[in-house]
């Protein structure tokens, strides 16, 4: 049978990009959407703003909602601090088969900790099962209806503290209108919005950045 967008992801990146090295694996998964197939990787301009995030907060413990193929979790771990850690939940097996091989060709594994499971089944496990109480960074880029509510889930358990920061892939396209009005309206974070462009595309698109400052 013919084999899957992230099969053919994974045998570009065994191909085209070197061990060890995150920066060539993301070049060549954005050459490849950008000349071949598109995918729904956050992609090489919404991923700076992603880099700049991070590498300002410069935090210890992060979550990610949705790893499909593994793009934006080797953006973030190859600029974390050591003794960092990112979790990355994805509950497809077959994206988390192909996500645990781009995260093993570069080498970040010890970082990198992928569950394969729903986010709204992990999100209440996170202090008993890691030992996390609170995140200091969250990317939220899975099925769009789900952002408001895993929000508000880990609101409820505790794991946003002061200072949090969630960022949110997609907020113009596809869009997360609930979630939107909810951080945008809420007292308990200030927010601001990154304007940009859908990934290997010219629709517009952007990231909205959330900090916690009301506990
Ligand atoms: O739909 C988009 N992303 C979804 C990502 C889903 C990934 O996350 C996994 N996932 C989903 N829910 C959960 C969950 N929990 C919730 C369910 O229990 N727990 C764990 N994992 C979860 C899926 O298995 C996938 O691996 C998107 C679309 C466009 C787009 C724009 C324009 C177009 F024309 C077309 C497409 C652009 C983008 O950047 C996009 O991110
Ligand atoms: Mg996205």
């Amino acid at each position: 049978t013919r084999s899957t967008r992230p099969q053919r992801l994974l045998k570009v990146v065994q191909k085209h990009a070197t061990r060890g090295d995150p920066q060539s694996v993301i070049s060549a998964i954005d050459h490849f959407c950008r000349r071949s197939e598109w995918a729904m990787n956050i992609g090489d301009e919404k991923g700076s703003i992603l880099d700049s995030v991070v590498s300002e907060l410069n935090p210890e413990k992060v979550l990610e909602l949705g790893t499909y193929c593994g793009y934006s979790t080797v953006r973030i771990a190859r600029l974390l601090p050591p003794g960092a850690r990112l979790i990355t939940l994805e509950f497809n097996a077959d994206y988390a088969a192909i996500a645990r091989q781009v995260i093993a060709w570069v080498g970040l594994e010890d970082k990198v900790q992928l569950v394969e499971s729903a986010s709204e089944d992990w999100i209440p496990r996170m202090t008993e099962h890691f030992g996390i109480e609170t995140f200091d960074f969250v990317f939220l880029d899975h099925w769009k209806d789900r952002y408001l509510p895993d929000t508000k889930l880990m609101e409820g358990c505790g794991l946003l503290r002061k200072g949090t920061v969630l960022l949110a892939d997609n907020v113009i396209c596809p869009g997360v209108p609930d979630y939107l009005e909810y951080v945008r309206n809420s007292l308990s974070y200030k927010s601001c919005y990154f304007k940009s462009h859908l990934e290997y595309s010219k629709a517009e698109d952007g990231l909205e950045k959330k900090s916690v400052f009301l506990g």
